[in-house]
């Protein structure tokens, strides 16, 4: 499938502005950087060998001492390295975000090797360059969407064409890094991309939208109905590719391989020992660097979700549905933290948009309820409709691949009375298992009889009533008959 972007009314540089393209939208039109130069090649050598070792996560059932030990070497060798400076990468945002994919895998390998009972000191070497790109980048200091998808692929076949290619064929592109090289993770990643580079069809309508909406005559509201039907059905379609997943992604090794690799610290449950406190993640030397506080004031650092995907807040912002909490800042807005600078002022001019859509909706109803006014609002409420059907969707997802696997996985725990190997019980004598299960998020978060409550979400999320809060949401959205 090639995107057609023929139909496409943008004003490209207006776009161009925020990083978004007009053939690959929040996706770079061109591969990104796919290895950094000879001065970090430590980080990638080192990465290449976490990879190739096949690390097991810390806390995974049945742990080997020989897997442990192989785990303990790594760590070991990616304490020695020097403390690289950056400054010769911060001419260019392509390598900065590709040292910020290299070192939040090289930071999550680390981390979630370790022993549950060890404290998180994430060492100089990564800790200090991390925090200095993160900064330049002003990213978070751990693994996002945008490491994982958004600027995590390269093309099947290279071309040496030097012209800037006209699309992007998302059947063309694979995965640069992974933390599994399962086929599975893979697809995980995939199945997002793709819903991105369908999505630019979305966004291309939603700019004609709003340039209707600027003119807002009779005909401007016809050709404005024409553009939300077009939009619902590529809404539709985002859902289709989203339960595609489930053809190459499988749900146990999602949640039992793939997933324990990009929690974030906020899903970190493990308790120091002897303390009841949550173990937090110390970037060591980070005091030594005045200029390198960049942990947000609450401290908080999740793990990369598609929650960070600038594609459906986008929709949301359009379509004025509003996430937003009283008191506390919501999850939606969390999120936008992960995203890259450029992507997050995009949605924060959509936002400050003088005209929304929604608003035109109503009052073009209700000043003159004609049949183009009402043909426009019932096509608004199709496309509310279509996102609230793609969120349904993914919690049929959600509960396929999160809430599915760990009540499955606490039943084994519970049936067979099994406990997290500690390093001593280990080196007593190898306790070799053939099961990949990590502990089940359900018997290591809140103690509940239901192994779904309780469950969080890489964003940290109480899973269940989040999703379903976030779908009544959009539902709310609809317009009324009044
Ligand atoms: C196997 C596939 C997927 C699983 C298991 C999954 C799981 C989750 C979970 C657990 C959350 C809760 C927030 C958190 O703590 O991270 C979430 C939120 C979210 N996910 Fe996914 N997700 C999947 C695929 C996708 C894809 C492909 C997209 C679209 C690009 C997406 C978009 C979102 C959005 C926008 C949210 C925020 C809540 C909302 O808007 O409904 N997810 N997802």
């Amino acid at each position: 499938m090639v995107l057609d972007t023929s139909h496409a009314n943008l004003n490209a540089l207006e776009f161009e502005v925020f990083g978004v393209d007009s053939r690959t939208g929040f996706m770079p039109l061109r591969p990104p950087v796919g290895r950094l130069p000879a001065l970090w090649e430590v980080w990638e050598e080192l990465l290449d060998d976490a990879r190739h070792e096949h690390l097991q996560p810390g806390d995974k059932f049945g742990l080997s001492v020989a897997e442990m030990a192989r785990s303990e070497r790594w760590r070991n060798s990616l304490c020695q390295i020097p403390l690289l400076p950056i400054d010769d990468l911060e001419t260019s945002q392509e390598l900065l975000r590709r040292a910020h994919l290299v070192l939040s895998f090289l930071m999550h390998f680390y981390i979630h090797t370790l022993p549950p009972d060890s404290p998180v000191v994430i060492p100089q070497p990564i800790s200090i360059p991390l925090l200095q790109v993160a900064k330049v980048l002003d990213l978070p200091p751990v693994i996002t969407f945008s490491d994982t998808v958004l600027y995590n692929w390269c093309l099947t076949v290279s071309s040496s064409d030097t012209n800037p290619p006209k699309s992007l064929n998302p059947d063309a592109i694979r995965c640069q890094t992974l933390f599994t090289d399962t086929p599975d993770e893979s697809a995980f990643y995939l199945c997002s991309a793709r819903i991105e580079l369908h999505g630019v069809r979305a966004l291309n309508i939603m700019r004609s939208s709003m340039d209707e909406i600027f003119v807002g005559d009779a005909l401007a509201v016809a050709r404005l109905t024409t553009y939300l039907i077009s939009l619902s059905t590529i809404i539709g379609e985002l859902k289709s590719l989203l339960l595609d997943v489930r053809k190459e992604c499988d749900p146990e090794i999602y949640y039992n391989v793939v997933r324990p690799w990009f929690r974030g610290e906020d899903s970190d449950t493990y308790l120091v020992p002897g303390s009841g406190q949550k173990r937090r993640w110390i970037f060591e030397g980070a005091r030594d660097y005045t200029d390198l506080n960049m942990l947000p004031p609450d401290r908080e650092l999740s793990g990369a979700s598609a929650g960070q995907s600038s594609l459906i807040h986008a929709l949301d912002v359009f379509l004025g549905i509003n996430h937003e909490r009283p008191n506390s800042l919501s999850f939606m807005k969390r999120m936008q933290r992960y995203m890259p600078r450029q992507h997050r002022q995009f949605l924060d001019h959509l936002a400050k948009n003088p005209r929304p859509l929604r608003e035109f909706v109503m009052s073009a109803s209700s000043m003159d309820p004609n049949d183009g006014a009402l043909a426009l609002k019932e096509a608004y409420n199709h496309v509310v409709m279509s996102l609230k059907e793609f969120r349904d969707s993914h919690m049929i997802i959600a509960t396929l691949y999160i809430m599915g696997p760990a009540r499955r996985a606490a039943a084994v725990a519970a049936t067979s009375l099994v406990t997290p190997i500690s390093k001593t019980e280990a080196q007593a004598g190898p306790k070799v298992s053939n099961t990949v299960q990590t502990v089940p998020e359900a018997t290591h978060t809140q103690v509940t009889d239901d192994a779904t409550v309780g469950i969080t979400g890489t964003g940290g999320t109480d899973l269940v009533e989040f999703l379903k809060g976030v779908r009544n949401q959009t539902i709310r959205t609809l317009l009324s008959d009044k």
